[in-house]
C-alpha cells in the first residue's frame, strides 16, 4: 500500500504537487491521471525518496522509502527509461542494481526472460529502442520481487504487441496482490487497466474512485432511442421530464434522464419505439470533464479556426 498525506512540493513559485492526501492499495491497478505538468512524476519520486516533500510525507507499506533496508525490494519504479548508462548492457545494468540490494544474481535473467529481452541482453543498452528501453525499465522494477510497483508512462514507445503485453502484466501483477499504480495518457489503455483512477490537476485531487465509477458520473452518458414519432417524444421528454434531447431524423440523444423513464413516457404516449439504449461515455470523455480547467498547457478549441 502506498499512502500520501498531505504531500506537497513546491518549486520556487510552482507548486507541483498540492496537498495530496490519499491511500493506493493493495491488488489492484490504480491509473494516475493527470494533464501535462499535472504533478505525477514528482509525487512518484517523492514516493521512491528522489524528490523531498516541501510538506506531508508519503509511505510505501506504512514506512518512508529512506528508511526502506532493501527498498528495491519493497517498491519498484519505472521513472524515466531513459534513466541508463549507454555504453552498459541490459544484463550489466540489471546486476548493478541487483548488487546494491541483495538479490540474487540468477534474478536478472528471470526478468530479462519476463520482458522478453534475454535475446539481447549482451547489447549496449544505448542501442536499445525506445521499446526495448521501457521493457528493460519494467525489467529494473520487477528485479527485487517488490510488493509496491510504479510505473510513469509504461507504454510510452511500445508497439501494440508492447502495449498489450504490459497491460497484461499489471493485471497479472495486481492479481498477485501488489499494489500497481500507473500514470498514463492514454485513455482507452487506463480503461481496460485501471481498477482505480487517481485524477490531478495543478497538483491536486480531483478524483479518487473506481474507474467504471468515475465513468458513470460523466454526463456524457446518454439514451439513444429511435421512432417515428422523435419530435413528439423529444418534446414530451423536455417539457415533462427535463431531459436534454438532441434529434437527428427518427433518432434522438437524451441526456438527463434514466433510460427507464424515455421508455415508461414513450409507454404513456402511445409513441413506437424501434430502439432503446443507453450510451455509456468513455473515459477519455469523463477525464476531459473532470480536468477542464486544470489544463495548464491547454490551446483553444478554436486554435487554427
Ligand atoms: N526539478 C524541477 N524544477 C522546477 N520545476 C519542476 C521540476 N520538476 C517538475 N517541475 C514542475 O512541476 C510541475 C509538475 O511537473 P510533473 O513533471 O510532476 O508533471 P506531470 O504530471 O508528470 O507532467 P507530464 O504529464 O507532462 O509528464 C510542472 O509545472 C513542472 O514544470
Amino acid at each position: 500500500m502506498i499512502t500520501l498525506r498531505g504531500l506537497t512540493k513546491r518549486y520556487g513559485d510552482t507548486t507541483a504537487v498540492d496537498g495530496l492526501t490519499l491511500e493506493i492499495g493493495a491488488g489492484r491497478v490504480t491509473g494516475f491521471l493527470g494533464p501535462n505538468g499535472a504533478g505525477k512524476s514528482t509525487t512518484m519520486r517523492m514516493i521512491v525518496g528522489l524528490d523531498r516533500p516541501t510538506a506531508g510525507e508519503a509511505l510505501v507499506g506504512g514506512r518512508p522509502y529512506a528508511t526502506l533496508r532493501w527498498p528495491l525490494r519493497e517498491v519498484g519504479a519505472l521513472l524515466d527509461a531513459k534513466a541508463l548508462h549507454p555504453g552498459r548492457s541490459a544484463r550489466a545494468h540489471l546486476l548493478a542494481m541487483a548488487r546494491g540490494n541483495g538479490i540474487p544474481a540468477r534474478r536478472v535473467d528471470e526478468v530479462l526472460e519476463t520482458v522478453g529481452l534475454t535475446a539481447v541482453a549482451d547489447r549496449r543498452a544505448g542501442t536499445f529502442s525506445l521499446g526495448m528501453g521501457q521493457r528493460l525499465g519494467i525489467a529494473g522494477a520487477l528485479l527485487g520481487d517488490p510488493r509496491v510497483l510504479l510505473f510513469d508512462e509504461p507504454v510510452n514507445g511500445l508497439d501494440p504487441d508492447g502495449v498489450l503485453w504490459v497491460r497484461r502484466l499489471m493485471r497479472s501483477l495486481a492479481a498477485e496482490g501488489r499494489t500497481v499504480f500507473v500514470s498514463s495518457h492514454l485513455m482507452s489503455e487506463m480503461e481496460l487497466t485501471a481498477d482505480r483512477l487517481v485524477v490531478i490537476g495543478r497538483g491536486r485531487l480531483l478524483a479518487d474512485a473506481p474507474t467504471a465509477e468515475i465513468i458513470a458520473g460523466s454526463s456524457r452518458n446518454v439514451v439513444c432511442v429511435r421512432s417515428p414519432e422523435a419530435a413528439t417524444l423529444a418534446r414530451a421528454l423536455t417539457e415533462r421530464l427535463g431531459a436534454e434531447a438532441r434529434r437527428a431524423g427518427d433518432t434522438l440523444t437524451v441526456s438527463g434522464v434514466a433510460i427507464e423513464r424515455v421508455g415508461l413516457l414513450a409507454h404513456e404516449l402511445n409513441v413506437p419505439l424501434l430502439e432503446l439504449r443507453t450510451q455509456a461515455a468513455s473515459l477519455e470523455e469523463a477525464y476531459m470533464e473532470l480536468t477542464g480547467a486544470s489544463v495548464e498547457y491547454g490551446v483553444s478549441d478554436r486554435a487554427g479556426v
